[in-house]
């Protein structure tokens, strides 16, 4: 059967959709375990965001009383971090630390910079009680502080389900005292690779032979995407041995069964041959690489089969399995999808949507290598999939296409001296420092 790009992906995905991988019950783990996971229930923030009024900056905590004038004010007992402060009177300051708690009565804090004198006092310089700050008058209520439940108010939702955990996710639970999180089970899937010419990397080459790339390339790509992944030993070119074989899966047993290679028009295709009466149907894909196609269910079971070329492989990946994974389970993010310039011309077979590796940076991309599914070293230079997509011929350079970023842009250092960040406060008036490099 011949179909389109866009059909088979709507047949993985449904595939994968109906063999309720992702109906089996949910883990509780602890956050430090839950990076790359998806979250299975909505997390309510247990407490306030920040926990209460708080200093911004290291300085002095200011009475609502004296925010407008510039006498003297009598020095108070500074406020660490991590103590509840006494109540502030009319007339005095407090030397207050970020993130300090801010005592009752304060209306803003002044930085240390902006006081005279313009450093905090010593113990003993404050001993007597007679030590005093002056500070600049028309001080706005709420400077530099940073208000309770401001980033987030108690009780409001932190993040939805299917929300996937990474670094910022994980460390907005753990500031709202979140230990442990119910995230959806990690699809599992069982790999295996077909045909007598591959050996495991490793091992001695005989002649006619090959390693064997696909195992290792696709669970990369497999656990990178969220996946638990059994490896199935390397099953040679014999359909009878593979169906006694596959006759060992059961429901239930794993989420999806993925081959590589046997599936085309050879004489020994094996998966294709031991497959011959099952539910799985063969298929040519109007994509190259990534043409032929298998797809069906095994005890129940979502199969899928890849073609055995590795670049052909990979872009079966990209193209139909990481998508489904992305929508049936949240795991991983869909990859980002750029508009990009050609930087030279290509051919391409009108007939299919092909799929070129290329190098994306600054709106440009450039191929590496050919169209052939074998380069596997051209793969590895490549940071993006280019698309050309059915019914181009050719295009000449300068022309846009979309490019499916599958790795990172390469970034020049920045110039010596360039600004890294310009942050501007929030609460108004005073600028924070712009950040060199040095
Ligand atoms: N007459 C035709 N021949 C082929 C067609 C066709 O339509 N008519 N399609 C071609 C296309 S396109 C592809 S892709 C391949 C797909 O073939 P299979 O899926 O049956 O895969 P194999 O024949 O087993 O292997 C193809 C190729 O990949 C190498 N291979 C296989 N497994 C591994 C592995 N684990 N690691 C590294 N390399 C592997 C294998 O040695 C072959 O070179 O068929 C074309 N032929
Ligand atoms: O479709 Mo095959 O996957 O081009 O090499």
């Amino acid at each position: 059967m011949r179909r389109t790009v866009a059909e088979h992906q709507a047949a993985v995905a449904g595939l994968l959709q109906a063999g309720g991988g992702t109906r089996r019950a949910a883990e509780v783990l602890a956050l430090r375990d839950a990076p790359g996971r998806a979250l299975a229930e909505d997390v309510k923030a247990p407490v306030n965001l920040p926990p209460f009024d708080n200093a911004q900056m290291d300085g002095y905590a200011v009475h609502a009383a004296d925010l407008a004038g510039t006498a003297p004010l009598t020095v108070a007992d500074p406020i660490p971090a991590g103590i509840a402060p006494p109540p502030l009177a009319p007339g005095t300051a407090a030397p207050i630390m970020t993130g300090a708690m801010l005592p009752a009565g304060a209306a803003a804090v002044v930085p240390i910079e902006r006081a005279d004198p313009d450093r905090f006092y010593s113990d003993a310089e404050r001993a007597d009680g007679t030590a005093t700050v002056r500070l600049p008058g028309g001080i706005d209520a709420g400077l530099f502080v940073r208000r309770a439940g401001s980033d987030l108010a108690q009780g409001g939702t932190a993040l939805r389900a299917g929300a996937l955990l990474g670094a910022a996710q994980l460390g907005l639970l753990a500031a709202c005292g979140v230990g442990e999180v119910r995230v959806a089970p990690r699809f599992r899937v069982l790999l295996l690779s077909t045909g007598n010419e591959v050996t495991e990397p490793g091992a001695d080459l005989a002649p006619g032979r090959i390693y064997d790339a696909n195992t290792t390339l696709l669970e990369a790509a497999l656990r990178e995407a969220g996946a638990d992944v059994t490896r199935h030993r390397l099953l040679g070119d014999d359909p009878a041995v593979l169906r006694e074989d596959l006759a060992t899966i059961t429901a239930g047993s794993t989420d999806l069964v993925l081959s590589t290679g046997g599936i085309s028009q050879g004489a020994y295709e094996v998966v294709k041959q031991a497959l011959a009466d099952s539910r799985v149907e063969f298929s040519s894909v109007a994509l190259q690489p990534g043409g032929p196609q298998a797809h069906g269910t095994l005890a129940g079971v979502p199969f899928l089969g890849f073609p055995g070329n590795p670049v052909s492989a990979i872009v079966s990946f990209e193209m139909f399995l990481r998508p489904a994974l992305s929508r049936v389970t949240g795991v991983p993010a869909p990859r980002p999808v750029l508009g990009a310039v050609l930087a030279e011309g290509v051919d391409s077979p009108p007939a299919k949507h092909q799929v070129r590796r290329g190098i994306y940076r600054e709106g440009r991309v450039s191929l590496v290598g050919g169209p052939e599914s074998h380069l596997l070293h051209a793969l590895a230079a490549a940071n993006c999939l280019v698309h050309l997509p059915e019914g181009v011929a050719s295009l000449p350079a300068g022309s846009r296409v979309e490019v499916t970023l599958i790795g990172p842009i390469p970034v020049e250092p920045l110039a010596s001296g360039a600004p890294i960040a310009v942050y501007r406060a929030a609460s108004g008036g005073m600028d924070s420092a712009e950040r060199t490099p040095t």
